[in-house]
């Protein structure tokens, strides 16, 4: 699904207007659209409180509050001190609305009050006047329903960062398609319930001026799966190798092996040191075990071609061998998970290096804590989105990065992007991070494109979240996959 940055949408005005749409009609369009919106969400209003800041988002609440009067209903206008509209468009929406404007200081709270939030639109690059903070203080305590017009003033559209102080909205009423701060944490909170309105721009304006990050969808993989033919062997479906970590480890290496034969991928093989073959042994049926102790060990089993997809990390222990096992499987698709990612903190360009030429075909899985050890400059640069910092860092990598958490962004290192917005909160759970890394492997092994495994792993992993419902432990998540 298309997304778009906050840069993008006074380009897409003007070439609206060059096209023969005029910004106001535009304007028009999406203030009755928030009206309408407040009407049927809250016909019980006994007073829509409009707050107006000097812009187009306030333009929008200007013609919100006409068409609410229109409608019958009661309204009330307040004006951001020296908010007085400044664009041509919020000019003339501003005289045509017949309601009183009084000062945003002025406003006190009352029970039934429904609050519509045009102060400020999403290209907001300071933080809030404090007029309008003690307002949303006000607000917030007395607990009032809030619609935010385009995006809750206060979230950064491009980062979705609070610059400082932002409106919790219960529903965000935003046009032509969602800004990625809506997606982001914490902007994804502050959104509320996200309702995308078609105001009239030209479909191909719009992907003229789209982000190269979008929400992650089936759409990015499905050239890539499809039902299996009848004649089909296991090894067309991919042979991948996982490896364990010592007796007392291993479980995350069973837990990422089962969700890979799982998602589908033909033959799964654990590589296992002695220590830990007895163990593994006793937990195993489908999985095939391999003892795997050195490098010497690891250079005999890769001289099985058919071997190409590798997940080593989890559970793996931090160390050298971590990092020689790595260099090692450079010539192969690897997922390098947890433990294998922090073995290359004081050495990142080794790895870097190793996959630098060829096809992409590594896939990094870092949470914020195995990310700030790998790229420390790009996880202190406030001035990064999450979005931002993943792009950066899987180019630097040559790696498909997954930087996890509540929104999970995947980026390749051409710049694609994309933020995964299908996972609930019950996936934090211990062990969940070892069933996403096979399921990246099971879909690498099945010849995705390492973006597009990345995509269709994380996706699914939230999918079986979804179904698997609450009481969430990692075991139950494997058995919810279904692809
Ligand atoms: N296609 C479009 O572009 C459309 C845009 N529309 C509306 O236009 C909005 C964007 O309008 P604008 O670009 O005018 O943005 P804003 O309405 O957010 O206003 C920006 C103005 O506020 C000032 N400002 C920014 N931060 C401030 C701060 N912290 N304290 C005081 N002043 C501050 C800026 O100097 C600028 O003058 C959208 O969010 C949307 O609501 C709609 O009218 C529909 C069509
Ligand atoms: N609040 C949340 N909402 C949705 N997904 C989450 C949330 N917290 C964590 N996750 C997901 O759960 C997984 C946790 O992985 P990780 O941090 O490696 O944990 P572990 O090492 O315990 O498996 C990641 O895929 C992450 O994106
Ligand atoms: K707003």
């Amino acid at each position: 699904m298309l997304l778009i940055e906050p840069d993008a949408v006074a380009k897409i005005d003007s070439a609206c207007i060059t096209s023969g749409i005029p910004g106001f009609a535009l304007m028009n369009v999406a203030g009755r659209a928030v009206s309408a919106a407040a009407l049927r969400d809250y016909p019980g209003a006994l007073r829509y409180v409009v707050l107006v800041g000097p812009g187009n988002n306030g333009g929008d609440g200007y013609v919100a509050a006409k068409a609410l009067i229109e409608a019958g209903a009661t309204v009330a206008l307040f004006r951001l001190f020296d908010g007085q509209p400044t664009t041509d468009d919020a000019k003339r929406a501003a005289a045509e609305c017949a309601c009183p404007v009084q000062k945003l200081e002025e406003y006190v709270p009352m029970k039934g009050d429904v609050v519509i939030d045009a102060v400020f639109g999403a290209g907001l690059t300071r933080g809030l006047p404090a007029s309008l903070i003690a307002c949303i203080d006000k607000v917030q305590s007395a607990g009032l329903p809030v619609i935010a017009v385009d995006i809750a003033s206060g979230v950064c559209g491009r980062t979705g960062r609070i610059l400082a102080g932002a409106l919790h909205a219960d529903l965000t009423v935003t046009f032509m398609a969602p800004k990625i701060g809506q997606m982001l944490l914490p902007g994804r909170i502050h959104s509320g319930r996200l309702e995308v309105i078609d105001i009239g721009t030209p479909l191909r304006l719009l992907e003229r001026f789209a982000s190269s990050t979008g929400i992650n969808h089936p759409a990015v993989w499905q050239i890539y799966s499809g039902p299996r033919a009848a004649d089909t062997h296991k090894y067309s479906h991919g042979a991948l190798t996982v490896f364990s970590g010592g007796a007392s480890q291993s479980g995350a290496a069973r837990l990422a092996a089962a969700a890979a034969l799982r998602a589908g991928a033909g033959l799964v093989t654990i590589a296992a040191p002695t220590e830990a073959m007895a163990v593994n042994a006793n937990h195993m049926t489908a999985i095939m075990l391999r003892e795997v102790d050195d490098q010497n060990d690891l250079a005999q089993l890769l001289e099985d071609k058919r071997l190409q997809t590798f997940i080593l990390g989890p559970g793996f222990g931090v160390g050298d061998k971590a990092r020689d096992f790595a260099l090692a499987l450079a010539t192969r698709r690897l997922v390098l998970d947890a433990d294998a990612i922090t073995s290359f903190r004081d050495r990142p360009e080794d790895l870097f290096d190793a996959f630098a030429l060829g096809e992409t075909r590594l896939i990094l899985t870092p949470h914020d804590g195995e990310f700030s050890r790998l790229f420390p400059d790009l996880a202190a640069n406030q001035a990064l989105s999450k979005v931002e910092r993943a792009q950066h860092a899987a180019r630097r990598a040559h790696a498909v990065v997954i930087l996890k958490g509540a929104d999970t962004v995947i980026a390749d290192p051409a710049g694609r992007a994309t933020i995964n917005i299908n996972a609930p909160p019950s996936l934090a759970t211990a062990g969940s991070g070892d069933v996403l890394a096979g399921l990246c492997g099971a879909f690498l092994a099945q010849n995705y494109p390492a973006f597009a495994a990345a995509c269709a792993a994380v996706w699914h992993h939230g999918d079986a979240a979804q179904r698997a419902g609450a009481g969430l432990t990692a075991e139950r998540l494997i058995n919810f996959i279904e692809t």
